[in-house]
């Protein structure tokens, strides 16, 4: 991360600590509610600048024997972390994300995310992720992303027509 970091400041219309934050895309394979295959991720401002998220992990979720395939942690990860953009204000995506495995994380337990940034320069927000199975101090996975804010109707123009929301999104309602 450069030194030389930009003041972070909280957007007004943002969600207040405890408070959910809407998902970006109803049908986002990590937070939209209506997507037939997702996380379905419910994620909540935290303090500072953090997003929460709680997720439990499903036998569909299985990597090795028992226990999170690690694609899917690292989804779990990319948007939370994704999340935290929305704190300080425009859209952003991910450029960068670097996930540590420190301890198997079984099935039927109940992950903890949460994610924070740690500092933006120009447009590029640097964040953490940790993950833990309800003892804060004994985290089971860590992941460092960067993120690079965007104009998202320009960003997307040229790709909505794919989207599974594609009439909402020209009729020019994208109800994120
Ligand atoms: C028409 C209606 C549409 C309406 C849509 C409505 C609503 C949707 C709203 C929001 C949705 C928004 C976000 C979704 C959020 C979360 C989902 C989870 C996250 C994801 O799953 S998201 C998917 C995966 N993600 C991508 O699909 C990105 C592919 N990518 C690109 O599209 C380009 O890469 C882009 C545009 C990002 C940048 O391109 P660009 O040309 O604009 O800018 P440039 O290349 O100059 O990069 C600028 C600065 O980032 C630095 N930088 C770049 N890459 C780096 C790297 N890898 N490592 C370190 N630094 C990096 C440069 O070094 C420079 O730094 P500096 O400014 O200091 O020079």
């Amino acid at each position: 991360m450069p030194e030389e970091l930009d003041e972070l400041v909280r957007h007004p219309k943002t969600s207040r600590p405890g408070e959910p934050m809407r998902p970006h895309n109803m049908v986002c394979f990590g937070c939209g509610e209506q997507s037939p295959r997702g996380l379905h991720l419910e994620m909540f401002a935290g303090e500072g600048f953090s997003v929460v998220a709680e997720m439990p992990v499903e036998h569909w979720m299985e990597g090795g024997p028992g226990v999170i395939h690690g694609g899917i942690l690292s989804s779990a990860f990319d948007d939370v972390m994704g999340m935290t953009p929305r704190l300080i204000g425009p859209a952003a995506v991910t450029v960068h994300l670097q996930v540590d495995f420190m301890r198997p994380i079984p099935v039927g337990e109940t992950l903890h995310l949460r994610a924070e940034i740690l500092g933006k320069q120009g447009r590029k927000i640097y964040t953490e992720g940790v993950a833990h199975l309800g003892d804060p101090t004994t985290p089971v996975a860590r992941a460092h992303g960067i993120f690079v804010t965007i104009d998202a109707r320009k960003h997307f123009a040229e790709h909505v027509e794919r989207s599974a929301r594609a009439d909402e999104f020209k009729a020019g309602k994208p109800q994120v």
